[in-house]
């Protein structure tokens, strides 16, 4: 899938040291699960939630990842473990649902961080490459947060949600798929969070713009340089930038919030043009005079 095996992003070091606006006991005796918690975006997570004293559960498809995640943490001094979990698979998320509750006993906080897509014209797209986007960032997503929410009713006992989604305002040209999955999670967001009120469940999303990770590796070089330049502040964001969002909305500042998408994206929905497939000749307009 690499392009060029380039490296992106925070590495556990810097994740292990970067300065925090987050008290150390913010979520003290928390249980938080983090999905694509070995990711660039979802390991920022797992270390800010564990430096707020969270214990946190990281799940993803690869073990080595998690695996290497779950040391560093551990020698750190925090809480964690690690699951291997296809968010595709109902039945797989039902069986990590029953053993979390076994194991941990609560579960405060959910953040859907597993999620991906690549870039390609929609037209050329083929029903298994839109079913692959579809399944992991809607249904996966779903599944993970409808599990979740009915183990929270049978507890008698709320928590809260976050969904790393993508900012849909004005589409995102080459990832048409995404933007429809994406699309699905904030409607299905804003509704939950209604309906699932009375549990005592918050239900948010963080839509990120251009975050620098190992994600980044499946777009070309040429389109990656433009990232930068998708947004007024004329830079990307870190995985980081991201954490902290995730942190306020999961610690009691985040209490009186629900159906909100927390946009974090240098100000990219209100001016800049994103093409993840190289912008077409067409949409030139400078050279058209
Ligand atoms: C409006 C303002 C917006 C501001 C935004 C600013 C700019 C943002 C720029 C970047 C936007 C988003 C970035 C990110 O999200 S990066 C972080 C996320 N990480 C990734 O995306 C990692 C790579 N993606 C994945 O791993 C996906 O989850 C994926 C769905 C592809 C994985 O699923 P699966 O493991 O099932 O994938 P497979 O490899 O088995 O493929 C399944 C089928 O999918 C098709 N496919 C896959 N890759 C490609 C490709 N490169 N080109 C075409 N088709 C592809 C294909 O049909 C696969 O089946 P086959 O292999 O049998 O053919
Ligand atoms: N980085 C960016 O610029 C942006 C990112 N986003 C979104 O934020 C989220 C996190 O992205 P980011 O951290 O950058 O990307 P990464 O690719 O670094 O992380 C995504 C993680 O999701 C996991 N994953 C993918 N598919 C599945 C699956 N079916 N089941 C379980 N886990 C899965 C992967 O774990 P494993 O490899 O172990 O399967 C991977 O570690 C994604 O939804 C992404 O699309 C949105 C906008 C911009």
């Amino acid at each position: 899938m690499a392009e060029d095996g380039q490296r992106f992003g925070l590495s556990d070091a810097e994740l292990a040291a970067h300065r925090t606006v987050f008290a150390g006991d913010a979520m003290e005796g928390q249980v938080a699960v983090i999905s694509g918690g070995a990711g660039g975006i979802g390991r920022a997570v797992a270390w800010l939630y564990a430096r707020m004293g969270a214990r946190v559960v990281v799940t993803g498809r690869k073990q080595e990842k998690l695996d290497a995640l779950v040391a560093a943490l551990t020698e750190a001094g925090h809480a964690a473990r690690g699951e291997v979990l296809d968010v595709r698979s109902r039945e797989s998320v039902d069986a990590f649902w029953t053993r979390v509750w076994e194991a941990e006993g609560r579960v405060d906080t959910l953040v859907n961080s597993a999620g991906g897509q690549f870039p390609q014209a929609a037209i050329d797209f083929s029903p298994k490459g839109w079913d692959a986007v579809i399944n992991t960032n809607l249904n996966g997503t779903w599944h993970m947060m409808q599990a979740a929410a009915q183990r929270w009713r049978d507890a008698g006992k709320g928590g809260n949600i976050v969904n790393i989604v993508v900012v849909t305002t004005h589409g995102l040209y080459g990832v048409a798929h995404t933007i429809a999955a994406r699309s699905g999670v904030i409607g299905l967001s804003k509704s939950v969070a209604v309906e699932w009120a009375p549990l005592g469940i918050r239900v948010n999303c963080v839509a990120p713009g251009a975050i620098e990770t190992e994600g980044w590796n499946v777009y070309t070089e040429a389109a990656r340089a433009t990232y930068p330049k998708t947004n007024p502040m004329m830079r990307v964001g870190s995985a980081w930038d991201i954490a902290e969002a995730c942190g306020y909305l999961a610690a009691p500042s985040g209490g009186y919030v629900t159906g909100e998408v927390l946009t974090v994206d240098g100000g990219g929905q209100h001016w800049g043009e994103t093409w993840t497939t190289g912008k077409p000749d067409y949409f030139r307009t400078e050279d058209k005079a």
